[in-house]
């Protein structure tokens, strides 16, 4: 009989990218951005200031690492709360994107296509549904759990049989 093939686990993104706190530093970067961008500051201008740290742990359990977000801060619902009847314009979006893809190089991020492309998937993904949940007369359902992210296209091929 053959040796059986053991084929490892896909790692998650959250641990692909390096954990809580190279989210915590990536957020934190960015934010720190947010705030000097005239596009962007008004928006952010009166935020909690443990909010980089807050979608941090959204981030981390989107990406695979704990369910945190959802044991205590509220979860899904409490996210969608936080975007109603901002009226967030795709300007507005695109340049939060922008300067999130930006801050994934000053952090440090693994910048590998696989995980760049899964992330930047998910940023566009969540941004336009920020957009959504955000217009006037939205009503998000809040029920929705937090949603999973996976890779588009793994880190890497299994050993073939
Ligand atoms: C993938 C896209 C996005 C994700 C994952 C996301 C995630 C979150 C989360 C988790 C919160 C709640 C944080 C908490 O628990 O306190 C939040 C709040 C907020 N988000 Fe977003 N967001 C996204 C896009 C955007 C965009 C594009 C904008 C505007 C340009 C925006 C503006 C805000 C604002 C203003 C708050 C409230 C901040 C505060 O007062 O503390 N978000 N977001």
């Amino acid at each position: 009989m053959p040796d059986p093939v053991i084929v490892p686990e896909s790692p998650t993104l959250f641990d692909w990218a390096g954990g809580h706190e190279a989210l915590v530093k990536l957020l934190t970067i960015f934010y720190g951005h947010v705030l000097e961008d005239p596009l962007l500051e008004p928006v952010f201008r009166g935020m909690d200031p443990d909010h980089p740290k807050h979608v941090a742990v959204w981030l981390g359990e989107v990406f695979g690492g704990p369910a945190e977000y959802s044991a205590s801060h509220g979860g899904h619902a409490h996210m969608v709360g936080r975007h109603l009847g901002r009226g967030i314009t795709e300007e507005q979006r695109r340049r939060w994107v922008t300067l999130l893809l930006d801050a994934a190089d000053e952090a440090g991020l693994p910048d590998d296509p696989e995980f760049r492309a899964s992330f930047a998937g998910y940023l566009e993904w969540g941004s336009r549904l920020a957009v959504i949940f955000s217009a006037p007369g939205a009503e998000p359902d809040p029920h929705e759990p937090v949603p999973r992210w996976d890779w588009a296209k793994p880190p890497w091929q299994p050993p073939s049989a």
